[in-house]
């Protein structure tokens, strides 16, 4: 691979006697992970039902498992059940870090495609308020899609600036997630099209914008809440030297120092001008020290009194005031009709206790989409089958995961299995995966289209 001089000259100064290796790791293999979810699967129960040979475990992040070839996750049904998610080990480690706790409200700011969100949902395990952002609509319609899959009933999706986040929010987050956009340097192992894009905008162009969404980010969090902010890139400007100059902004913020496990590294305060002592609580990841890219991980707290000024949306309705939502609910699901719920147009979220009013912002997904009323009829979504347990379904169709019309299923085939008239979810090995609707001896799938298993 030919790395840019710049780059290597800069590197041969970080890293002194390190760096011959750190150029030597650019011959280790790509480390590929997957992440299990634990809202759907266990660990105790993962390792029962684990399809994969030779999983290893990731040691900064007790859900993260290493796989190999001929292993190939993207194409089992536990993936299209939402067991596991997919990432590269290091980026673990944010969401591994961050302290979150059941009922927190939690802003992950520059989200997509959702790996650092799905692991803040395993984290909150359906309860307090996660709202995923991402300035790129594009990539908000993958976010969408992992968030859904992963099973989420409390996340909010916005495709919005931070600047105008923060209008909305100030002093609302309990948690904020920045894992910003940055000149990627970490990346330049696994992706060479980074090394291009390094080239082109270059460090500064990218502190710019982390300046501007860690201010934003920090007027959105409460007193005593804190950010966790993460880069894949090496330069000290965009990672000890971008959290000085914030602290020499708001010197009531503090770094709460992390513990390296597994090979990770310190941060280094001596990298940046009047770099703070408390520097070496952040975390560096290396890849000639660990299996698996670079990555930056540092978490501040606010201690400055904040008051939180967030508008709260106002609900007006639960499901059993809409009757053909409640009718097929009651027919269907064991889901209490008293849940609150939110119409925009046609279309019927679940709400969220507690979530913000965020009108006139750029909304993806207001709470998880139960469904669309078309005349008096309503139809369901995908999302609430992954959203919960076999349980919660009145008519399920169990297959095992060698069944062939698990692959069929998934793909958008018709089954032909005898089932009584109406919807079923099919599950396989006890897990939904989707539903599908009984007339006259076939199975109509209702798998979505852009879901559907390729090849
Ligand atoms: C490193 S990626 C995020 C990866 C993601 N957190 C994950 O774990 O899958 C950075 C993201 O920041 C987004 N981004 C860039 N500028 C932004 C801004 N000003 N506000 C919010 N998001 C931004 C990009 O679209 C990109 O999706």
């Amino acid at each position: 691979m030919k790395l840019p001089v710049l780059f290597k000259e800069k590197m041969q100064r970080l890293l002194g006697d390190e760096y011959e290796a750190y150029l030597e790791s650019y011959n280790n293999p790509k480390y590929q992970g997957i992440r299990i979810n634990t809202m759907k699967v266990s660990d105790e129960e993962w390792k029962q039902i684990n399809p994969f040979t030779e999983l290893q475990p990731v040691p900064w992040c007790k859900e993260g498992y290493y796989y190999t070839e001929p292993n190939k996750p993207s194409k089992h049904p536990y993936y299209f059940a939402g067991l596991y998610y997919m990432q590269e080990p290091s980026a673990m480690a944010p969401g591994a870090y961050v302290p979150i706790k059941e009922g927190d409200k939690v802003l992950d700011l520059c989200a997509a495609p959702g790996g650092k969100t799905t692991q803040v949902l395993a984290k909150l395990n359906q309860t307090g308020v996660l709202i995923s952002n991402d300035i790129s609509a594009s990539r908000t319609q993958a976010l969408l899609k992992n968030v859904e899959n992963f099973g989420a009933r409390n996340t909010i999706i916005t495709n919005e600036t931070p600047e105008r986040l923060a209008s909305k929010l100030p002093g609302y987050f309990d948690k904020i997630l920045i894992d910003a956009p940055c000149s990627g340097e970490g990346m330049f192992r696994k992706d060479e099209g980074a090394i291009k894009s390094w080239e082109t905008h270059g460090v500064e162009h990218c502190q710019a914008l982390q300046r501007e969404i860690l201010e934003y980010a920090y007027a959105m969090l409460k007193e005593e809440g804190m950010i966790l902010y993460s880069t894949c890139t090496f330069s000290p400007e965009e990672n000890e030297g971008m959290i000085q100059e914030f602290l020499n902004h708001h010197p009531l913020c503090e770094v709460v120092p992390l513990t390296p496990v597994g090979g990770i590294a310190t941060g280094h305060p001596e990298w940046t001008k009047g770099g703070d002592a408390s520097l070496k609580g952040a975390l560096r990841l290396w890849p000639h020290h660990l299996q698996g890219e670079g990555h930056f991980v540092c978490l501040i707290q606010k201690k400055e009194p904040t008051l939180d000024l967030a508008k709260r949306q106002v609900i007006k309705k639960r499901i059993k005031d809409i009757p053909a939502l409640s009718e097929f609910i009651e027919t269907y699901t064991h889901i209490d009709r008293d849940t609150p719920v939110i119409e925009v147009k046609d279309k019927v979220f679940m709400a969220i206790e507690d979530a913000p009013d965020l009108q006139g912002l750029r909304i993806v997904r207001s709470g998880m989409l139960l469904g669309e009323l078309k005349s008096k009829r309503f139809e369901p979504a995908h999302a609430p089958v992954l959203a919960y347990s076999k349980e919660m379904f009145k008519q399920t169709i169990d297959l095992a995961v060698d069944d062939v019309n698990v692959i069929k299923y998934l793909k958008g085939e018709t089954l032909l299995v005898e089932a009584p008239k109406g919807y079923h979810v099919i599950c396989v090995e006890g897990h939904p995966l989707g539903f599908v609707k009984s007339n006259n001896g076939t199975l109509k799938n209702q798998y979505p289209p852009h879901w559907r298993m390729m090849g």
